[in-house]
């Protein structure tokens, strides 16, 4: 018999996320698995920004939703065959029995590739969803040319970091935006030309904080934050300048800031602005997973983990993420 711990969301967030929203539960799961079921043991749990928001479109009593690496321990489906490890987004949640088959395309687990030397929680941020949304949403969207000037929002966070540095791989100009001197000084080790501690200029000091990091202006934006760093780095576009909305993670507690209206940014300097989620490239998943996997082998990319220790640990390391505890990828190791 198998017992499941599972977080479950009981009563709707209202700012930013508290005890009182969450409770630890056990389950028990059945003795027996169907045809094409596995039973998979999380190892590593993924605490991400979307899912503050994503979660009011749940019901309180839903388990927490969320991507883990966790090992297959009994199987009936052959292509997940026990002791492989897996990522998949089973929610907050120790055991969970899969049956892939019935979950759409973009949603189904897979087997990680081996990650060499590399620890597998990887497959939650550099290796992962968080890393393919670097590499598409850069890539694809900003189409970043050699020598441009590139800012990135959220920086030493996990998206930002890898965007950062992918942009310094094809020869741009970086200034990385975070939350911290510490993580400042982290993206300069990375190799970012220059960076703006959001936090000590504050609101009325950034427009000129950035105007001193990039006085050439800004080729290509990829925004992980929105509210007023947003709006401020929108005026210093250059023409023909690249926007990637990826997240607006400053108004996920419900926070809303005035902020400038940027129309007349986008007419005047013929600017591009496109919002993703990055499983716009399910098909090409594999690829963005082993061009980054590449890159940390031929030290051109570095990654870095902020890990709390235990399950009953979740919410505390979700608020932390939220509120700027976590460098790099945050994640949870059981
Ligand atoms: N479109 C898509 O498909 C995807 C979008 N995303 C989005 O990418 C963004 C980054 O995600 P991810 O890398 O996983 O998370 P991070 O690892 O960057 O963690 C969140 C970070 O956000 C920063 N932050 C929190 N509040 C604010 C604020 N008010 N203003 C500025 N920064 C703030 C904090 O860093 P600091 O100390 O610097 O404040 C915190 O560490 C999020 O917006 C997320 O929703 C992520 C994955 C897929
Ligand atoms: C205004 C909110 C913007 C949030 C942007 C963001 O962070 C999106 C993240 C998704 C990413 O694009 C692909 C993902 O894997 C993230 C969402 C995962 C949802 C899994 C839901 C599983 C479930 O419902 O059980």
């Amino acid at each position: 018999m198998v017992v499941a711990r599972k977080w479950v969301y009981v009563k709707p967030f209202d700012g930013l996320p508290k005890d009182e929203n969450f409770k630890l539960e056990q389950e028990t799961l059945p003795d027996e698995l169907a045809e094409n079921e596995f039973l998979a043991e999380a190892e590593f749990l993924s605490v991400d920004p979307y899912m503050r928001p994503y979660m009011a479109a749940y019901p309180a009593g839903t388990t927490m939703i969320g991507g883990q690496v966790s090992k297959v321990t009994v199987s009936r489906n052959e292509q997940f065959p026990v002791g492989a490890y897996v990522f998949g987004n089973f929610g907050w949640r120790t055991h969970t029995i899969v049956n892939p088959d019935k979950l759409p395309a973009e949603n189904r687990p897979y087997v990680l590739p081996s990650f060499g030397s590399h620890p597998r929680s990887l497959g939650l941020g550099v290796l992962g969803m968080p890393g393919n949304t670097a590499y598409f949403g850069f890539l694809e969207l900003c189409q970043p040319k050699a020598g441009e000037t590139v800012v990135v929002s959220g920086a030493a966070g996990a998206v930002g970091s890898v965007v950062g540095q992918i942009a310094k791989l094809k020869g741009c100009t970086v200034v990385g935006v975070a939350g911290s001197d510490d993580k400042c000084a982290w993206l300069r080790q990375l190799g970012f030309d220059a960076t703006i501690n959001y936090r000590t200029v504050g609101e009325g000091g950034f427009a000129a904080a950035l105007k001193q990091a990039a006085p050439k202006g800004v080729d290509c934006y990829f925004d992980n934050v929105g509210g007023y760093i947003s709006a401020a780095v929108m005026q210093q576009m250059n023409l023909f300048g690249r926007i990637s909305v990826c997240g607006t993670i400053s108004n996920y507690n419900d926070a809303r800031v005035q902020v400038s209206d940027p129309q007349r940014e986008f007419v005047f300097k013929q600017l591009r602005q496109e919002g993703f989620i990055v499983t716009r490239w399910h098909k090409r998943w594999m690829e963005g997973i082993e061009a980054n996997l590449r890159w940390i082998e031929e030290g051109k990319l570095t990654y870095q983990e902020t890990v709390t220790e235990g399950f009953e640990r979740m919410p505390e390391a979700f608020v932390s993420m939220l509120t700027g505890g976590n460098t790099g990828k945050a994640v949870v190791k059981l």
